[in-house]
């Protein structure tokens, strides 16, 4: 959300998101900046989120405003400072020293922006640099940056999705999918959401407070998951109580690899109860 704009920031403390992301970059004019970079810092210290992961998306370095935007993050203490249009390991150099000579404190880590073609070639170098927690799609940019189109089924950034998704599953981070613009069309919203789900995004950014309760349907196990998660881990340790290593369940082949994915469901679904 722009964090020039007070309403939006005081509306997110009551918004079931996972995660907030204060922006200072292309959602905040010029004249702003100064105004958006002293509420981000204020909101992100103020301790009034709750279990929201609070982050602060700072101007780059090579903008007017990116040193200070990196200074007044690092003294607000959030989860992360989010770093768009990030080109590969001397870019992230450089924020991290800045963090580290502003005594940023541990938690506060990096969530970088893939969204040009230089992020895309780099991507594995992006997600495997230690402060980097989170790599974020930009879609709009990465698009603008190819000359593609934002159509349905994202067939133009496709590739360099699966790309990104790859780099941070090698580097086990998280990655989270783009965000789609049309905040009055929920349908257009539900297909993107569900393709980037099916994917293996771990979640997705999104722009308007009406997307995040289907975006947390989509990402939530459902209870008819859940129970056949139960199902699968108890008939494979059944099975292996008696030397098995592979068993069906409702005529679905299971291995030890179904069990790993089940005990996610089951780790993800009680994540989400522990939220209250
Ligand atoms: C897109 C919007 C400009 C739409 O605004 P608006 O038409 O005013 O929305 P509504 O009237 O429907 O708003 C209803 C209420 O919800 C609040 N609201 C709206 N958006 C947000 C938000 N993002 N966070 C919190 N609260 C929000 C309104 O204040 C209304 O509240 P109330 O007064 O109680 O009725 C607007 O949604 C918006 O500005 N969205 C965020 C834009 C943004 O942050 N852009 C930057 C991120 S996108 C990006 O990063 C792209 C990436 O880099 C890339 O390259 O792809
Ligand atoms: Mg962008």
């Amino acid at each position: 959300m722009p964090a020039a704009n007070a309403r939006a920031l005081e509306k997110a403390k009551s918004i079931p998101a996972d995660a907030l992301i204060f922006d200072l970059e292309d959602a905040v004019a010029p004249d702003a900046k100064d105004t958006a970079r002293e509420q981000a810092a204020a909101a992100a210290a103020s301790g009034e989120y709750g279990q929201r992961e609070v982050t602060i998306r700072c101007n780059g370095l090579d903008t007017p405003w990116g040193e200070a935007d990196i200074a007044a993050a690092a003294a607000a203490g959030p989860s992360a400072i989010v770093i768009p249009k990030v080109s590969g390991l001397d870019a992230l150099g450089a924020v991290a020293d800045r963090l580290e000579a502003a005594g940023a404190p541990d938690h506060t880590t990096i969530w970088a922006m893939v969204e040009t073609p230089q992020a895309i070639f780099a991507a594995r170098d992006i997600a495997g640099f230690e402060r980097v927690s989170v790599l974020v799609m930009g879609t709009n940019d990465l698009a603008k940056e190819l000359r593609a189109e934002l159509v349905p089924g994202r067939a133009p950034l496709y590739p360099h999705l699966a790309t990104a998704l790859l780099a941070a599953r090698e580097a086990d981070k998280v990655i989270l999918d783009g965000v789609y613009n049309d905040v009055r069309d929920p349908e257009g919203f539900e297909v993107e959401a569900r393709q980037g789900f099916e994917m293996g995004f771990d979640g997705k950014t999104l722009v308007h407070p009406d997307q995040v309760e289907p975006a947390n349907r989509i990402w939530a196990p459902s209870e008819e998951q859940v129970e056949h998660a139960r199902k699968v881990i108890a008939a494979f340790e059944e099975a292996e109580a008696k030397g098995r290593g592979v068993v069906t369940v409702d005529g679905r082949m299971i291995e030890n690899l179904h069990v790993d994915n089940a005990r996610r469901t089951l780790a993800t679904a009680d994540a989400i109860a522990a939220l209250g």
